[in-house]
């Protein structure tokens, strides 16, 4: 039985997440897409969902189709997971989703914390960095799916609720639990539905997660989630555990595939181009996918091995990104993209790739849709928020691939070449 049972709102997030909680003790499954049937048995399961960019309609829906089976499950709270960069639009979904959750729970206040300061990310009075920039200035302003173009959270999450939003500030925080879970007392009784953290440091992710502990929902980043195992630790309800993130041992040729426009995913494939095979595919030039995947099989003819990854990307500069956007419209260029490397994922795999690092949340969740896996166990982690995970489930196609969903933003600029050594 869960204790803690996890919806995140989209697929790398979610091995992010699953990441945090194996590494702080907990054993843990991610489960792709809404569960119909029996949870897998762990601590924690999360749900892994591609309800990021959904219409908020259709995103409220599937959330609280995934909390009704982890409550079903014997979930004793629930953890909202979104992006440490707050990606979302006006519309939603994180206020949507958010409110949809706090209703079916019957509470009516939760906090919403994205930081992960071991990714730099970090909230100070309200305004969320990226490193030493603000939000709206760290490359996110330029995000194909979701620009991220105002910083301060408390406005920004305002816009996608109704209900209140109030801000916990450093001064606070840096007291400690009690002066926090004060602070959430003034501000529910206040009216206030939501409390933007700040939060610089672990230790403030430890206090927060502690100040969390009676709460029905929490919501926010990994880094908020960092705090939780100790709560059931606590409790007497999680053992503790010195081999929650074991999986069996890698095989098989190596490839990357990269979706991601991220500064962070440029940068990575600019240095595996040194080193490793690198093909970059054009879908401004050759906007089809069935044509991009040809390209790609032909390239990678002899070119897979089991000593060295190639790496097949078709992540573009702002510049280019747009101008695909233009021709076809945001929607259409990603879902271009997207179903491209999708097929080219099914192509490796069915030529023996084993190990298989993929860029980008929404491009790991076309990939892991179409490979037709159901369950990830998540192991070991390569750079923060992003651990190898091993598809395990029967009826996974094929089982036993080892995989890494590398959210857009994340990794050093070696991760490429340094997953394939770990
Ligand atoms: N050359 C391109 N032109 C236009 N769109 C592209 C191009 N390459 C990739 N894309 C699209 O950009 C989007 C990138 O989103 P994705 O979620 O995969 O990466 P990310 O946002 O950097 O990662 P994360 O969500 O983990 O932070 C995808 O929809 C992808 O198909
Ligand atoms: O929180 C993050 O930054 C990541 O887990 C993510 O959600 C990127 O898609």
């Amino acid at each position: 039985m869960p204790l803690l049972g996890c919806i995140a709102d989209d697929f790398t997030g979610a091995t992010d997440l699953a990441a945090m909680l194996v590494a702080h003790g907990m054993t843990t499954v991610q489960v792709i897409g809404v569960p119909h049937g029996p949870l897998p048995e762990a601590d924690a399961v999360v749900v892994a969902l591609k309800s990021r960019t959904a219409p908020a309609a259709e995103a409220v829906a599937e959330s609280l189709a995934a909390c009704e089976a982890l409550l079903a499950a014997g979930a004793r709270q629930i953890f909202l997971k979104y992006c440490s960069t707050f990606d979302s639009t006006d519309a939603g979904n994180i206020g949507p989703v958010a409110d949809a959750l706090l209703k079916r729970l019957q509470s009516g206040f939760a906090i919403a914390c994205p930081a992960f300061p071991a990714n730099g990310r970090s909230v100070f009075q309200g305004h969320l960095f990226v490193g030493a920039a603000l939000l709206s200035e760290s490359g996110m302003e330029n995000h194909p799916l979701t620009p991220m173009r105002d910083a301060n959270l408390v406005r920004v999450l305002s816009r996608q609720t109704e209900g209140g939003v109030g801000l916990v500030p450093f001064a606070v925080v840096e007291q400690g639990e009690t002066a926090i879970r004060q602070a959430f007392t003034r501000l529910r009784d206040g009216g206030r539905r939501y409390a933007i953290t700040d939060a610089v440091t672990e230790a403030h992710l430890h206090a927060l997660g502690r100040a969390c502990a009676g709460h029905a929902l929490v919501t926010g980043g990994s880094g908020i989630a960092m705090g939780l195992p100790q709560n059931f630790r606590d409790q007497g309800l999680l053992p503790d555990r010195s081999d929650a993130d074991a999986l069996p041992a890698p095989r098989g040729a190596m490839a990357v595939l990269a979706g991601s426009c991220s500064r962070a995913t440029l940068a990575q494939i600019g240095l595996a181009r040194l080193h490793v095979p690198v093909l970059e595919l054009d879908p401004l030039a050759t906007p089809d996918a069935a044509a991009l995947l040809a390209e790609a099989e032909a390239w990678m003819e002899g070119k897979l091995s089991e000593a060295r990854p190639v790496v097949i990307a078709a992540s573009a500069p702002p510049e280019k990104v747009a101008a695909l956007q233009q021709a076809l419209g945001r929607e259409a260029a990603g879902a271009l993209v997207e179903r491209a490397l999708a097929r080219i994922a099914a192509a490796l795999v069915a030529r023996g790739v084993g190990r298989l690092v993929v860029a980008g949340g929404e491009t790991s969740g076309a990939v892991v849709q179409r490979l037709g896996i159901a369950t990830l166990r998540i192991g070991p982690q390569i750079d923060p928020g992003v651990p190898w995970t091993y598809a395990e489930t029967a009826g996974a196609e094929p089982a036993g691939l080892h995989l890494a969903l590398k959210s857009g933003n994340f990794g050093a600029r070696d991760f490429f070449l340094k997953a394939f050594t770990a």
